[in-house]
């Protein structure tokens, strides 16, 4: 199975990231290659742009790809959102002069709107029933407003920056986006494609998780056990020559600073808080 990983920008570090937390380690790195085998042999990595990926899945160059929300839709293909991988997190909406005419998507009647993602902007604004003149460019989308070129942009924002900075301001969300892995309709149900999806997963399930280790004298082991409800309840051992016994358990990570304290109050000893890499539940 090939899977299409974007292979510069924002969204290639964070990419190969998660393929490395799901065991898929790149053989020979990821730099300024085409592709990558990793170490499970029916598994390559193909690099492509991030608008391209739709476009490698969508053809079959690759089963599976990585990328954002945005650029799957701007593709127009039929694929299919496996996950959400919860990085490259994103708005597309349309801006305007901040002290313009402009402030609703209805005042852009017979106006033009620039942008970078032409198929989505047309399809937002046939939807409202605005009919706009859209202009695509590829790049400095916040620039055309200032220079006669459009009455409005559509565009990415995400701190909100780049637009306050062009002194543009949002008028309507088009789409909030992030990065997901998608796949053809014919692949979904391929056993590989539903393992890289299991994979993923435990690696999003233990990025907000931590486990906790502790000694507590036993019999206050129902009061530690209302306080770490757990998945399934936490384990208990016994520790050898001690009334105490060990308690392990896998713990909100908001919710480990109380936690803690409620342990202490119980008199809970050798409290140990570690990351967890995977979680399979
Ligand atoms: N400011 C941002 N914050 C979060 N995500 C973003 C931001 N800008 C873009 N993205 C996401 O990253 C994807 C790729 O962005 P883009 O195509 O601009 O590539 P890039 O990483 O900037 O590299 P390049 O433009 O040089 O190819 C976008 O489609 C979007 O999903
Ligand atoms: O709301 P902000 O946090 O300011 O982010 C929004 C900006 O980020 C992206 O540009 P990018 O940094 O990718 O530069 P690019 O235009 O060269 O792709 C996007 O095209 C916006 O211009
Ligand atoms: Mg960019």
């Amino acid at each position: 199975m090939r899977i299409a990983v974007p292979n510069k920008g924002r969204l290639h570090d964070p990419s190969i990231d998660l393929l490395e937390r799901a065991g898929l380690h790149l053989e020979g790195g990821a730099d300024r290659k085409l592709y990558a085998d990793t170490v499970d042999p029916d598994v390559t990595a193909l690099f492509a742009r991030a608008a391209d990926i739709p476009e490698y899945v969508a053809d079959g160059a690759a089963a599976v790809g990585i990328t954002g929300l945005d650029q799957v839709r701007e593709s127009g293909h039929d694929l299919v959102d496996l996950l959400d991988l919860e990085f490259g997190r994103c708005r597309l909406v349309v801006a305007a002069p901040e002290d313009g005419a402009i402030s609703s998507v209805e005042a852009l009647a017979g106006g033009t709107v620039a942008t970078e993602f032409p198929r989505i902007t047309r399809e937002f604004f046939a939807e409202r029933g605005v009919d706009a003149d859209v202009v695509e460019v590829t790049g400095a989308t916040e620039l055309t407003p200032h220079v006669d070129m459009a009455d409005a942009i559509v565009d990415i924002t995400s701190t909100g920056t780049t637009l306050r900075v062009n002194r543009l301001a949002e008028i309507e969300e088009v789409l909030s986006s992030s990065v997901r892995l998608f796949a053809r309709p014919d692949v979904v149900d391929d056993e590989k494609v539903q393992q890289l999806v299991t994979a993923f997963e435990s690696v999003l399930a233990a990025e907000d998780r931590r486990y906790l280790m502790l000694n507590v004298a036993e019999d206050r082991l129902d009061d530690v056990r209302d306080v770490l409800p757990g998945m399934g309840g936490p384990t208990v051992m016994d520790v050898a020559g001690s009334d105490d016994v060990a308690v392990h358990a896998v713990v909100e990570e908001r919710a480990v600073f109380g936690v803690i304290n409620d342990l202490k109050a119980m008199g809970a000893s050798d409290i140990l808080v570690t990351e967890i890499e995977r979680l399979v539940e």
